[in-house]
């Protein structure tokens, strides 16, 4: 085997001619090389290389940290079946965790990041954001996007190998990748298959790739936007996969194709700290538990605190930086930095800052910094032991936001984030049978969760017959078939459960299928508003526009700075004045946020987002030069709220007697949330995109509707 440093040096001059002294790029990758050595995933690099010479299939699992995703696709980089055609991509959970592996990949092997040059080995995409360039060779990708690429190239053409990163999260996206690349398998051979995660269940992952699926007599397939004879071809590729899931009788493995690899051990010991009662109120316990911290420990140490959500994490924020105040100039300065999922990607991106001198950085993060995220500086960690999770409502017909326990394996991840640069330790705020008494492992989402989403990505991507394909873990019939009825209602499938003209257009927007379906009818001829609904579903993409207020003179203060934005119909009009308004503002827009309370953050990702479906939006022919309605009049407002509720049809509640509302899917009496400017107002019926359920049930981004718009948008 060529030893791998020659062949970096090797690279490093094809990269550099002229021979020029080495850059920064390549002194920095000299540097990190000590510390790549250091991770115990390097002294197994030989076996993976072997195991993937000789095996289709390798499931890789190890501790956090043990160096799993930033090591193995780089081990694989000179492979002699990875020449052609080439590419490497790395799934991640999330955006956060690829941005920043694709960061830390390109350092260490010393080239450019994404599109930042021609010559970059390494790149990204998330939803909103592809960074890559004609020499990408690892490609660090959210799971939807690689989904999305499978959409336009069935058999991934441009991979040698896909690694499959966090197995053990079990999103939906997770499984239908791995449904998926099963069935890949069987008629692009050769292609490589990583699997990995700290906490993977090797056993049923073993099966679930050995287990014999039919060989399709399948075209090679072209990648071609027409769409038609695309379909035709992918319809035969897995409707005659019978699949009714896996179990041991079902497996038939050789053994021959898979090889398993598990990497001992993790670089840094963590040490755990229970509560020995147990706590209701978590914020009081961070808060208490962050304090201690701080003035005991001595800096650099940094912090990383898993709370719930944006709400918790914005009220503890306060808070902290409230008691700041009261610390002495002897105490470190506190930087409180918020991470959760809406947040832009440049605000994301700040926790990976170097901390100032005698500062200490505490994040307050939601799971996305659970797995695959190192931030550089964090030695202690403080876990609130919940989560923010999706969970569908069977008697709502949807999904809603509850506040669960996390499982054993998740606060695993989390007590992984402490012991990565050093030693560390991980201060978990429940008792030690609290822990004991978590599940071992994330409930997979398929059987909890909304499947419209992935049954419409089955459908596009050829899938026939739904409940026969390969899932990890099939999920209920029911959940199936209510996903099919909706995309029925939706109209993204006909009577004969194919996908639609209309379905077929909605897979390819980055929106829950109910978004998606908006964005078509507003750009229908007779709704003729799709400028403005692109510019409402913007808002509804990122987190509140509005700035939270919490006393009752901030709430009349926002009222009257918001006059002007404030529609009467509900949040989604109001939401498109301010976009609009926004967007009209010539010279600082800051400021207009500052004098509206408005998040600056939150409209410069509305911006983004906005920028991003109007291209795709275009690229789909649906917009053609389509100008915006100057300040939508009443009947513009009119049918941007009607082509919501094509969307949403499901998610309506009609007012009673007694002023409260109730579901139509249900009967569930739900509340507007203060949130919204419809809270405290009245109307026939009320249209919403979310359901949350906190201390009761909410509506939140609400609207008024007639009843009779409903039956016109059923017709
Ligand atoms: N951005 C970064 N800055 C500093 N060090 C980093 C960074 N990314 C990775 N590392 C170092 O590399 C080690 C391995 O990281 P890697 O993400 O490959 O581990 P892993 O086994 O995939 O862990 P996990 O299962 O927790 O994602 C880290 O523990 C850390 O020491």
């Amino acid at each position: 085997m060529e030893n791998s440093a020659n062949v970096k040096r090797k690279r490093v001059s094809e990269d550099s001619p002229g021979r020029t002294p080495p850059s920064q790029l390549q002194q920095k990758r000299i540097k990190l090389l000590d510390s790549r050595k250091q991770l115990p995933i390097w002294q197994r690099q030989k076996d993976i290389r072997d195991a993937l010479r000789d095996h289709d299939v390798l499931i890789l699992s190890g501790e956090t940290g043990s160096g799993k995703s930033t090591q193995v696709p780089q081990f694989l980089l000179d492979q002699p079946w990875c020449r052609f055609p080439g590419k490497i991509a790395v799934t991640q959970p999330r955006r956060v965790a690829a941005i920043s592996l694709a960061r830390r990949v390109a350092e260490e092997m010393g080239t450019p990041l994404g599109s930042s040059s021609p010559a970059s080995k390494v790149g990204y995409s998330v939803r909103f954001d592809e960074s890559t360039s004609p020499s990408t060779r690892i490609k660090f990708l959210t799971e939807g996007m690689l989904l999305q690429e499978m959409l336009r190239d069935a058999s991934l053409r441009q991979y040698s190998c896909v690694v499959v990163d966090e197995v053990h999260e079990r999103s939906v996206n997770i499984d239908l990748i791995l449904g998926f690349l099963r069935q890949l398998q069987t008629r692009r051979k050769g292609l490589k298959v990583v699997v990995m995660s700290a906490t993977a269940d090797v056993g049923s992952l073993r099966r679930f790739f050995a287990a014999r699926l039919p060989e399709y007599a399948q075209p090679d397939q072209k990648t071609t936007s027409d769409r038609s004879q695309e379909d035709d071809a992918l319809e035969t590729d897995a409707n005659d996969a019978s699949w009714h899931g896996f179990s041991d009788e079902d497996s038939h493995d050789s053994g021959s194709d898979i090889a398993t690899c598990h990497v001992e051990g993790r670089q840094y010991p963590v040490v755990t700290q229970y509560l020995d009662t147990p706590t209701e109120d978590t914020i009081e316990a961070s808060l208490h538990r962050i304090f201690q911290i701080h003035c005991k420990e001595p800096t650099p140490g940094d912090l990383l605190v898993f709370m719930t959500g944006q709400e918790t994490i914005q009220s503890l924020q306060k808070l902290i930086e409230e008691y700041a105040l009261g610390l002495t100039a002897d105490y470190p300065r506190m930087l409180v930095l918020p991470l959760f999922a809406a947040l832009p990607q440049a605000a994301q991106q700040q926790i990976f800052q170097p901390t100032p001198r005698n500062s200490r950085k505490v994040i307050l993060t939601t799971n996305i910094a659970e797995t695959s995220v190192t931030v550089p500086g964090v030695r202690f960690v403080v876990d609130t032991g919940k989560a923010k999770v999706k969970q569908f409502r069977n008697r709502l017909g949807l999904d809603s936001l509850l506040v669960k326990q996390i499982s054993q394996s998740s606060a695993d991840q989390r007590k992984g984030r402490a012991g990565r640069e050093a030693a560390g330790q991980c201060y978990r705020l429940y008792t030690e049978e609290a822990y004991k008494s978590l599940d071992k492992d994330n409930t997979p989402e398929v059987l909890r969760c909304d499947l419209s989403q992935a049954v419409l990505t089955m459908k596009a991507r050829g899938v026939g017959d739904v409940l026969a394909f390969p899932f990890l873990t099939p999920p209920p019939k029911e959940a199936m078939e209510k996903a099919l009825l909706q995309l029925l209602e939706l109209g993204a499938l006909d009577e004969h459960g194919k996908i639609s003209p209309i379905g077929r257009k909605i897979a390819r927007l980055p929106l829950t299928p109910a978004l998606g379906r908006v964005i078509i009818e507003a750009a229908t001829p007779e709704m003729d508003c799709l400028v403005e609904a692109i510019d409402t579903v913007a808002c509804l993409s990122v987190e509140h526009i509005f700035l939270a207020i919490d006393t009752e003179e901030g709430r009349e203060k926002a009222q009257v700075a918001r006059r002007q934005l404030l529609r009467r119909q509900g949040d989604h009009l109001t939401y498109l004045a301010a976009v609009q308004a926004y967007a009209a503002e010539p010279s600082d827009r800051r400021r207009w946020a500052e004098d509206h309370m408005i998040s600056h953050r939150a409209m410069q990702s509305v911006m983004d987002v906005r920028k991003q479906l109007t291209a795709q939006c275009r690229q789909a022919k649906l917009l053609q030069k389509q100008e915006a309605h100057p300040a939508a009049d009443e009947a513009t407002q009119e049918r941007i709220v009607k082509c919501f509720l094509r969307g949403f049809s499901a998610n309506v509640a009609r007012v009673c007697p007694d002023g409260s509302y109730k579901t139509f899917a249900g009967n569930q009496t739900v509340a507007i949330h203060p949130s919204s400017v419809l809270f405290g107002r009245k109307g026939e019926a009320i249209l919403y995109n979310q359901f949350v359920y906190t201390n009761k049930a909410y509506a939140r981004d609400v609207s008024v509707v007639q009843l009779r718009w409903l039956e016109e948008a059923l017709q």
